[in-house]
């Protein structure tokens, strides 16, 4: 790599993208790599505080680092993940569906302890927007050894899928709202209307609603029927808790369901419970889900809708991040709870 003063490269090809920034107004490229220099450009390059030029020579086993940048890109992008053109040496990563984004983030702390090595991205497990942007990568210098990029290459073959989207599926979902008070008509359903708008949001329909009163053989048998008419998820509300009259918990065990969770290191939403009947998730909702803006519900509901086993080690994994501080306005899924 030489350098030259800017006023003798006429006609010289630049060796990376140059930025300009003009605070408040402008950052971006100035300069494309692969522009040859003209003499009114010189002004130009001079106000940016370029007052040499690199003339590279890039030796064998080394990478320019737009090379760079795109190949590590090219490494960690799974499904529904597409690529930027490189610009000022950095390449984008962005979601090209609508979905659940998923990271592994051993691998990308593993690729980032690689000297010279940037991968930066967004929490895994969040849902993202078409269009959205997930990471960006870049080399640090202008002309890297090959052999880095080797190493993060190897890293993301062999912990594949690094960063995926995947899709959210539209869910015909049953709803058995427990509570003798609910039932007996003495308060009006404010539950109800709370799933099927959060449910709705995720683009799923609500096949059916049924009210029992707190009883352990009529919430079971309302799962049942409800899943005999085709529900593909099952949502219960309420009598999650401590009370004798909490019959939920006991009405979905009794199925026999595979239970994944009684209880999850969430606050608020510590008294869901989330098992799989047959394959058909059910989930039950305690009675904060109702009232709080964000809870459990929020952070596994996609979790379930884009059909990924949830494990008993993914709901203890939630815990650190797992507190909701309850912000007015609330910024969900733009904060700390759940990453
Ligand atoms: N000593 C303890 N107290 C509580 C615990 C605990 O572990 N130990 N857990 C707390 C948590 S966490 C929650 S959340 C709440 C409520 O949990 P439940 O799911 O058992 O809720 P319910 O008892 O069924 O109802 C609470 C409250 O909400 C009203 N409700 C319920 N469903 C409806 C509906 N469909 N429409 C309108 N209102 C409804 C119900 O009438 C009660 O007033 O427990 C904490 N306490
Ligand atoms: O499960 Mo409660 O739902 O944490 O407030």
């Amino acid at each position: 790599m030489r350098e030259i003063k800017t006023e003798d490269a006429i006609g010289m090809v630049l060796a990376h993208d140059m930025t300009k920034i003009v605070p408040g107004k402008f950052k971006g490229r100035a300069f494309k790599k692969g522009h040859i220099i003209r003499p009114l450009d010189v002004e130009e390059l001079l106000s940016m505080g370029k007052e040499h030029i690199y003339i590279l020579d890039i030796k064998e086993g080394e990478l320019h680092e737009d090379d760079a940048a795109l190949r590590l890109a090219q490494a960690i992008a799974g499904d529904n993940v597409e690529l930027s053109e490189t610009s000022e040496g950095k390449v984008n990563l962005s979601a090209a569906i609508d979905g659940l984004l998923k990271i592994n983030p051993q691998a990308i702390n593993a690729m980032n302890n690689v000297p010279d090595i940037a991968i930066a991205t967004l929490h895994s497990n969040r849902r993202v927007k078409k269009g959205e942007k997930l990471a960006g990568t870049r080399a640090i210098p202008l002309v890297i050894e090959e052999e880095k990029i080797l190493t993060v290459e190897t890293i993301a073959k062999n912990f594949a899928p690094i960063i995926s989207v995947l899709p959210i599926h539209s869910f015909k979902v049953g709803i058995v709202t427990t509570g003798s008070e609910v039932f007996k008509g003495r308060i009006p359903d404010k539950f109800g209307p709370v799933v099927k708008r959060k449910l709705e949001a995720l683009e799923s329909t609500i096949l059916d609603q049924i009210f029992v009163p707190d009883d352990l053989e009529e919430i079971r048998t309302a799962v049942l029927k409800l899943i005999e008419a085709g529900a593909e998820m099952v949502v219960t509300t309420g009598g999650m808790s401590v009370d004798p009259d909490d019959r939920t918990p006991g009405a979905i065990k009794s199925l026999g369901a595979d239970l994944v969770t009684y209880g999850t290191p969430i606050l608020p939403g510590s008294m869901l419970l989330l098992a799989y009947y047959k394959g058909v998730p059910i989930i039950g909702l305690p009675g904060c889900v109702m009232y709080e803006k964000s809870t459990s519900f929020d952070l596994i509901l996609p979790r379930v809708l884009a059909k990924e086993p949830v494990t008993r080690e993914d709901i203890a994994e939630l815990g650190y991040g797992g507190l909701c501080t309850s912000c007015e306005p609330c910024s969900f899924p733009h904060c700390s709870f759940g990453k």
